[in-house]
């Protein structure tokens, strides 16, 4: 017993030690920590003043309604017409009231008075009665919209983001503004639609009962302006504190994110237990805790003397009206009856305030989330290439004339001025070491991205002419960095043309997997082709890189493009699925291949070979001219073959593994 304690006092003195150890280190090798959300939003405060959004508030409106009646123009109706409707109703209870009070307080017998009143007294009840129903039939007209609205919402949120540039990904500043429109902005339109319902029905009943106040005495009007200001003041100050500090935290909110993801995903659960990642992930996430929590706890500081300061103005005020009200019936300006209802339309005239205040407030600051998405849409359209230009079925030449690529911040160009040509039917290697840029050219080939300088021509045809979607459908690409779809290795394989129709050719799923030496491991899986390929769900099923690497190249395969680009296509292959995939890359008139291997037995036979290095083509050629001309190429080959010079194969020939063969 005691050495089991001792062992747990000890390891927990470790794990003390080792976690305030790991802090130091973090902070000191996590510079990027700092609080940099500013620089990202330095637009964002433009929008933020009181002002700018108070003159935006009739467009914000007008959005909201435009927005739900896209969605549903019944409903809109409903909500909005139901709730003036329940507006008329309080003036009509307020003016009923004031008459009931009035032969009330009328001298007489009070069985007479009573008598007088019960006409009124009864239209006032049907008013109150006919309110509260219209408000519920509004209130179920606007709970039906918000589903909708989200939906809605969401779907257009998507066709953006699926619609943009490869390259926007590449910025960073595109990321957060989509983190935070996907976070906040989604959810918030369906809000701003249900602050502008509340609103509209908010200003209803403070206008139902500022007619039926000036109707019975119009000096007592300024005297419901006068109590709903300081209410109105501390609702808005409040929401824009909250705003600007969520901006200032957003980038910590993203990294705790990050670091939340990696603490609780199935995929980095190896990974973070083979390092025992553990306490260096822990002491991150407490650290940004740490600072996050300090700026809410500020937050919320800042937020409650402004609420303290609110509430005291707003509490003289109401002295302020009693007081005057006070003064009135003194003076004899108001009579007894008239008074007693103007303290009712005060109370009411309260809550409809209130109920416009907090609208506005939440309008008011929902808004500016809602802005949030609204900005992403626009940046996203400026991501996005525009549809339509010259159609295209496909090439006999593909030229790069000086093409060069930089990434967003980054100093030196990836792909440096290069030139070449790809023609029909040919296979063309890109090789060169980890950093040297054939990705990011295989990208530029394939459309993917958009070069920052030079031309890529298809037959002579600028790209940027051809209609991008006519570009995009004759390129295959399987890439280096693929996803784990979490679809059926069916579905897997057909998402590489989803879109194919009946008489469209091309190679069958089995015929895709076959060549790619998947169908047999396909068909040992638990459901076949119907196998669900995620541990996270019930029956799913999980492949090994190797098995994953086979549903790639078949995916890419039945996608039968006329331009394939194969990128590290067997880095994970058996010798075995690795030769049977090279043998059915082999030359096909109709179809051209862009291969980037490492491993250079599988580009001797290639047409063309391009050698890169920063970014530049250093080399070209074939295999026999680039190992006579010597270089980079030739080295790297003899580097790697040397590794095998001591093993020759069991039949004493020269050791080659499946190479694309013609
Ligand atoms: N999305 C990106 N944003 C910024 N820089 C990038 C991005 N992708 C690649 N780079 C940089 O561009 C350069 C070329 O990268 P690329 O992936 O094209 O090289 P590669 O030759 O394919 O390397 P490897 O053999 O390791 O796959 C590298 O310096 C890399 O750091």
């Amino acid at each position: 017993m005691t050495s089991i304690r001792v062992r747990q006092r000890r390891r927990a003195t470790e794990e003390q030690s080792e976690s305030a150890e790991q802090t130091e280190a973090a902070e000191q090798i996590l510079p990027e920590l700092e609080d940099r959300g500013w620089l990202h939003h330095a637009t964002a405060f433009s929008h933020t003043s009181f002002w700018s959004v108070a003159r935006r508030l009739p467009h914000l409106v007008r959005e909201a309604v435009a927005l739900a009646w896209s969605t549903s123009r019944v409903d809109t109706v409903a909500s909005i017409g139901l709730n003036i409707a329940a507006g008329v109703m309080t003036t009509f209870g307020l003016l009923a009231t004031s008459n009931v009070l009035r032969e009330l307080f009328a001298s007489g017998p009070t069985p007479d008075r009573v008598r007088a009143a019960a006409p009124a007294l009864v239209l006032a009840a049907l008013a109150v009665m006919a309110r509260g129903g219209l408000g519920i039939a509004a209130g179920w007209a606007q709970a039906r919209l918000t589903p909708l609205i989200n939906y809605e919402v969401e779907l257009r949120m998507f066709e953006a983001t699926t619609a943009v540039d490869l390259a926007a990904f590449d910025d960073a500043g595109f990321a957060e503004e989509m983190d935070r429109a996907r976070n906040r902005g989604v959810t918030e339109a369906a809000s701003i639609v249900d602050d502008t319902v509340n609103l509209i029905t908010g200003v209803v009943g403070v206008v139902a009962t500022a007619a039926a106040v000036t109707v019975i005495q119009p000096v007592l009007l300024p005297c419901l302006l006068l109590a709903g200001i300081p209410q109105a003041v501390t609702a808005v100050r409040m929401a824009r504190r909250q705003y600007l500090a969520m901006l200032a935290r957003i980038t910590r909110r993203r990294r705790m994110w990050m670091l939340g993801t990696l603490m609780a995903n199935r995929h980095t659960a190896a990974e973070v237990r083979a390092y025992q990642m553990r306490g260096f992930l822990l002491a991150e996430y407490r650290r940004v805790m740490s600072i996050e929590a300090r700026a809410q706890i500020l937050l919320v500081r800042a937020q409650t003397t402004t609420r303290v300061l609110g509430a005291s103005v707003a509490g003289l005020a109401s002295f302020a009206v009693y007081a005057v009200l006070g003064g009135l019936l003194l003076g004899g300006v108001v009579a007894l009856a008239a008074a007693a209802t103007a303290l009712l339309a005060l109370q009411a005239a309260h809550n409809s305030l209130g109920t416009a205040v907090q609208a506005t407030n939440s309008l008011y600051e929902d808004a500016l989330y809602y802005q949030d998405f609204r900005d992403f849409l626009d940046r996203a359209r400026t991501h996005t290439r525009a549809v339509g230009g010259e159609p295209t079925s496909g090439f006999e030449t593909i030229d790069l004339d000086e093409v060069s690529l930089r990434y967003p911040d980054t100093g030196e160009p990836a792909v440096d001025r290069v030139s070449l040509s790809v023609r029909k039917g040919q296979v063309v290697a890109l090789v060169g070491e980890n950093g040297s840029g054939k990705t990011t050219l295989a990208k530029l080939i394939a459309g993917l991205y958009r070069p920052t300088s030079g031309t890529i021509r298809w037959d002579g045809v600028d790209t940027v002419r051809l209609d991008p979607y006519d570009l995009g459908a004759q390129v295959a690409v399987m890439s280096q960095d693929w996803w784990k779809f979490p679809f059926t290795a069916g579905q897997n394989i057909m998402v590489g043309r989803h879109d194919r129709s009946a008489g469209q050719s091309g190679p069958s799923m089995v015929d895709a997997a076959e060549s790619a030496a998947a169908h047999e491991m396909i068909n040992g899986l638990p459901r076949g082709y119907e196998t669900l390929l995620d541990r996270e769900f019930k029956d799913g099923h999980d492949l090994s890189g190797g098995q994953w690497q086979r549903l790639v190249a078949a995916r890419g395969l039945y996608r039968d493009a006329r331009l394939l680009i194969c990128d590290e296509p067997s880095a994970a292959l058996d010798a075995r699925a690795e030769h049977a995939l090279f043998q059915n890359l082999r030359r096909h008139p109709d179809r051209t291949i862009v291969l980037i291997t490492h491993r250079l037995a599988n580009v001797r036979h290639a047409d063309q070979i391009y050698v890169m290095k920063h970014g530049r083509l250093i080399q070209q050629g074939n295999h026999d001219q680039l190992m006579a001309e010597g270089g980079l190429y030739r080295e790297l080959f003899e580097l790697q073959a040397s590794g095998y010079l001591d093993v020759p194969d069991h039949d004493g020939r020269e050791a080659t593994s499946g190479v694309v063969q013609g």
